[in-house]
């Protein structure tokens, strides 16, 4: 096939994980380029590429890379579980190993290659502190006082589960809305809502930050599992069934590790002239 690139612009790689769709701009070896402008605007389902978040790899010390993560609204996220899986796919491929380390805003954390080909990452501990997640002042982190009973986990970003009776009944447009900028949240919040379908087995639909409605979400799986266990529903290794497929959470000593799918959809090439556009 004829290779139609122009000979200026910037590569990207187009990705998803259980169908929580990312854009992979690889920027090791030079100076990274995302802007909150350009992250918008390629965000943009119909107007530029469209994705949940974009993910931009850098050049670390100590470690294989570093990950920024974006949310398709322009905002910065702290932590992005299935990106990193997705990354982390992508990056051991082109090492040639099964293992990778990485640097976000979390500090150093992990991946490997399973044998059965699904990729886990090490999530790190799960942020019980309610100063850390962060909350606007002291409450019991598994039963905060919002109606609905919700718990609130950090997994570098915040988290508002909520276990209901049935998560496919719950008004996701409405409540997740609702939800996310909710003032107990100084820095707004993911929002899950999860069912037990199974021993240690849950139903869970996310809204997100800066994101909305996404099939999936891994931090957010990551937080829902730890919320579980902590309020006696399940026990530390948990599956959960998303809208874009199933991810499986083990919390462990070393940290909550979460595995599942990677997919590689297709690569682009964005021009000089929409980079420009958008400083
Ligand atoms: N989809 C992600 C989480 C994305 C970050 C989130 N929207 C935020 O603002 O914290 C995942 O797989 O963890």
């Amino acid at each position: 096939m004829k290779d139609n690139r122009p000979s200026d612009g910037l590569a990207f790689r187009k990705m998803h994980g259980a169908g929580n769709d990312f854009v992979v701009i690889d920027s090791r070896g030079r100076s990274p380029v995302t802007t909150a402008a350009l992250a918008a605007a390629l965000g943009d389902r119909h107007r530029g590429v469209g994705f949940d978040q974009l993910a931009e790899i850098r050049d670390a010390e100590g470690a294989d890379f570093a990950l920024d993560f974006w949310n398709s609204d322009g905002s910065r996220a702290g932590a992005c579980g299935n990106a990193s899986r997705c990354v982390a796919d992508h990056v051991m491929a082109g090492l040639g190993r099964d293992d990778v380390s990485f640097v976000t805003e979390r500090g150093t954390l992990g991946a490997v290659r399973r044998a059965d080909g699904l990729v886990s990452v090490n999530m790190g501990a799960p942020i019980l502190d309610w100063q850390a997640v962060p909350l606007s002042y002291e409450v019991d982190l598994m039963h905060l006082p919002i109606p609905g009973d919700p718990a609130a986990v950090g997994m570098g970003n915040p988290h508002c589960v909520f276990f209901v009776a049935d998560a496919e009944a719950v008004d996701l447009p409405k409540d997740g809305a609702a939800m996310e900028h909710h003032p107990l949240f100084p820095k707004a919040t993911n929002v899950e809502y999860a069912s037990l379908t199974g021993p240690d087995r849950l139903r869970m639909r996310v809204w997100e930050r800066g994101a909305g409605i996404t099939l999936a979400c891994g931090s957010g799986a990551c937080a829902t599992a730890v919320a579980a266990h902590l309020r006696g529903l399940t026990g530390r290794h948990v599956v959960l069934d998303l809208d874009g497929g199933t991810l499986e959470i083990d919390w462990r000593e070393d940290g909550v590790w979460m595995t599942g799918p990677t997919a590689h959809v297709f690569d682009g090439w964005l021009t000089t002239d929409f980079i420009d556009a958008h400083p």
